[in-house]
Formats: structure tokens, sequence, C-alpha cells
């Protein structure tokens, strides 16, 4: 393999380096290096970040081929900056047991373009009633250490409780999305005052702080590892807080749409970018959008560190699913395209993270929690420095550009920031010293 010299990088946002990859591996880190026969890539003025990992990306294969398949997710996660994802396990077949999240490992790496990491399911089906083969699925091929019924809750506190008990065996950790199922029968929009102008059934606030507010104490009880999917609320916010300084272990990620957007958006109030019309699906989405105290809420939060990671909640949809009345549509929208860029926006541009804070909430922590860190050649999140993994992504930090969702590269076009202006543009992405996007193109 034929080494790459990067040229005037700046690792973190600091002082610009120049970077040699060879082998898979980052082999120099210094200045004015020179490399006989390298191939060269002058990144001045680039941001050079650890490749970005997702814990919550939704590939929809197998099952739903029509709407994303493992190789388009990958290609929109390579374009995005990441390296790895985690692929939630709500596809049909459900992954629930050895066989689907073996299978769904496989087509990640003949796709080649980032590491598809299976989420398993913690109950059978997702039917919230009986425990999935969760020993078999982590000693698996795919090693999964990541379980969630994603999309459900696992509502029952006693199936709760034991699944904690059962990960905690082989380290793993339960993704919980943290949903009261009897708070929200018929739940339309984030519930407040525009639920009521509008005469729409409220998706309440409360019904997600419950059952963090339990998960966190049967975590406590346990003693094992509870990580808390797209937390969306002041509230919650303050219940991790709580939780973390008691000690109990969890973690907790926010998506990028909950960090920019606001319940405004279903009337067609769309702060910073294009007016569109009231009612317009696109912004339907699982926990709801809610309100600016809600968002600032979780900018401090992530911020502080009581929420651990961004992660995407990439949820394609197919045009049948989504471009109809509000009340039919599916709930989800892209996200792994336009993470980096809305974390760009709405905490470095803002002050309230630096690079060495985005390298952390977007690949160091996501990557701890799914135990992808300690993978030797196979591991991600590692700082950039020689003889670690060369999983790399090279930022345009200034320019701004606005999103085509027809240029996207997911199958699906359902992203809520059509015709948005954003800066933080993906130039380049490196998984393992190979260049998976060279000058914004995918490679494969
Ligand atoms: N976020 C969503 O609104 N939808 C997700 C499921 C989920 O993340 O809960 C999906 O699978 O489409
Ligand atoms: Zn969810
Ligand atoms: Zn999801």
């Amino acid at each position: 393999m034929t080494s790459v010299l990067i040229t005037g990088a700046r690792p973190y946002g600091e002082d610009p380096v120049d970077v040699v990859l060879k082998d898979g591996r980052i082999t120099t880190v210094g200045a004015s290096l020179s490399v006989p026969g390298a191939e060269r890539l002058d990144a001045s003025g680039l941001v050079l970040l650890p490749g970005l990992v997702d814990l919550h990306t939704h590939l929809r294969e197998p099952g739903r081929e029509d709407a994303e398949t493992v190789e388009t997710g990958s290609r929109a996660a390579a374009l995005g900056g990441f390296t790895a994802v985690h692929a939630m396990a709500n596809t049909d077949p459900v992954a629930d047991t050895a066989g689907v999240v073996e299978q769904v490992w496989r087509l990640g790496q003949q796709a080649g373009l980032v590491d598809v990491v299976p989420v398993g399911a913690v109950t059978v089906g997702l039917s919230g009633t009986q425990l999935a083969e969760l020993g078999a699925m982590a000693d698996s091929a795919a090693r999964v250490r990541v379980f969630s019924d994603d999309g459900h809750c696992v509502a029952d506190p006693s199936l709760m409780r034991r699944a904690l008990e059962y990960v905690k065996a082989f380290d793993g950790v339960v993704a919980q999305h943290a949903e009261e199922p009897r708070l929200t029968v018929g739940a339309q929009m984030h519930e407040g005052e525009r639920s009521a102008r509008l005469g729409l059934t409220g998706w309440p606030a409360v019904a997600e702080e419950a059952i963090i507010a339990r998960d966190v104490l049967l975590a406590e009880h346990v003693g094992a590892r509870l990580h808390v999917c797209h937390v969306s609320t002041a509230g919650s916010v303050e219940l991790l807080r709580w939780a973390k300084s008691r000690g109990v272990r969890v973690t907790a990620e926010v998506t990028p749409h909950h960090l920019l957007l606001t319940d405004a958006c279903v009337e067609g109030e769309v702060d910073g970018g294009v007016r569109t019309g009231a009612y317009d699906p696109v912004f339907k989405v699982n926990p709801p959008l809610r309100t600016h105290r809600d968002v600032a809420a979780l900018r401090a939060g992530l911020a502080d560190g009581t929420i651990d990671a961004v992660a995407t909640d990439h949820a394609p949809h197919a045009v049948e699913d989504k471009e109809s009345e509000w009340a039919a549509a599916r709930p989800g929208m892209l996200g792994l395209q336009q993470a980096l860029s809305v974390v760009v926006e709405t905490m470095v541009a803002t002050g309230l993270l630096d690079w060495r804070g985005v390298a952390d909430r977007m690949s160091v922590r996501p990557a701890a929690i799914g135990r992808l860190d300690g993978l030797g050649d196979a591991a991600h999140g590692r700082p950039i420095a020689p003889g670690e993994p060369a999983n790399l992504v090279l930022v345009d930090p200034g320019t701004r550009a606005v999103v085509d969702p027809a240029a996207l590269a997911s199958r699906s076009r359902n992203s809520p920031y059509a015709g948005r202006e954003l800066p933080g543009r993906v130039v380049h992405t490196f998984l393992r010293g190979t260049a998976t996007v060279l000058h914004g193109v995918a490679q494969k």
C-alpha cells in the first residue's frame, strides 16, 4: 500500500501539521515532512478530526431497501465524515438473532465505506415481551455490545431490569428509546402551546423523563450501563445531570435536529432557513422537535458533558411513507450527511464547543460507549497520533453551502435541512488509511 502525505492540516483546529498514513495507520505527525513516493494531499485550512462515530443510524436493510441499504447509508455516512456507524435493530426481519446481526455486519464490510456495527434488539421482534438472544449476538462475528428496541421503548420495568443484568456480563449497554407509551397514545407533536393551538395530540416531555428517571434508578440498582437515545427535553438533561452526580453508569446522546430545530417547524416557521408550508411531515420525528428552552438546555448539556454524544438517528423513509398528510406520515429524518455541519453551526459557531469538544462528542465518546475504542486495528475514536488506526476526517470549517436533498447519497429525501445554508463541509474521509471520500466525492 502506498503511503499518503497530508500537508497543512489543523488537528482539532490547532496549528497546522503534516500527517503520514501507511498500512492503515498514522505513522508520523510533524512539520514539513517529505515522504518519497507518497500520494500528497494538500489540506491547508482544513480541520483534521478523528473519524466520526454514530451510535444511532437506521440503515433499513434487511426489509426496506427501497428507503435505504447498508451501502447507500454507508455512503451517506462517509460523506458526513463518519468511519463507523451503529445500525439500529428495527429492520425486517428484526436484528434479534446472531444470524441477522452477522448479515448486517458482512454487508457493511462488503460496502467498505464505514464500519457498520450492528445494534441487537433487546426483545424478540421488538415486541417488548421476551428477551432476545443477547449473549449469542454478543458472541457472534458482529460482536454486538449495544442493544436497543429503538422505535419502541422497553416499557416493562422487570424486562428492562433483566436486560441490564444480562448485558452487564459482557460489558454491553442497553440503549433506551425513552417513551412511556401510555403517555403518547396518538401523539403527533410536542405537547405545549403550539399543539394546543393546532389541536394536535401532544407528546409530553414527561413521557421521556419518566422513563429516564426509572431507568437510571434501575441501572444504579443493577450496576449496569444504560444509554439514553435521542434526549430531547430540558428536564431529561436535569435528570441525567443528577444521575451522573450519583455515579450511575448512564450515557446519553442528542441528535443534530434537536440541537437546531423546534416545534415552530410544524407550523412552517423555520428560523434561519427557508419558510416551508405548515404541517410538512419532514419535521415529524420521535421524540418530537421541542421548544427553544429545550434546545438551549440540550446545547448546554452537550457542552458540559452531561450529554456524552451527538448521534444522528438518521431515519430514511420512502416517499409514500413521508409525503402524505401529517398524521399518516412516519416519524424520522435524515441526518448522516449534515450532522457535523449542524454541530458546527449550533455548538462551534456559538462558542459552546471547540474542535476538541467536537472530536470528543462525535468520535471519542460514542466509540467508547460502543466499546469500539479498544479494538486494535479495527478501533475508532482514537487520538490523532502515530501508531493509531488512520480513521480521519478533514473539514472545511468556514465555507457555507445550501443543502439540496436531491444531491444526498441516501436513497431517501427526507432531510429537514433542505434549502438551509450550513457551514462545515466534509472534504476528505479516510477509513484505515484509504480515502472513502476525496474532495467531497465518495470513492465507491
Ligand atoms: N426517530 C424516528 O422518528 N424514527 C425512527 C425510530 C426511532 O428512532 O425512534 C425510525 O426508525 O424511523
Ligand atoms: Zn428512538
Ligand atoms: Zn432511531
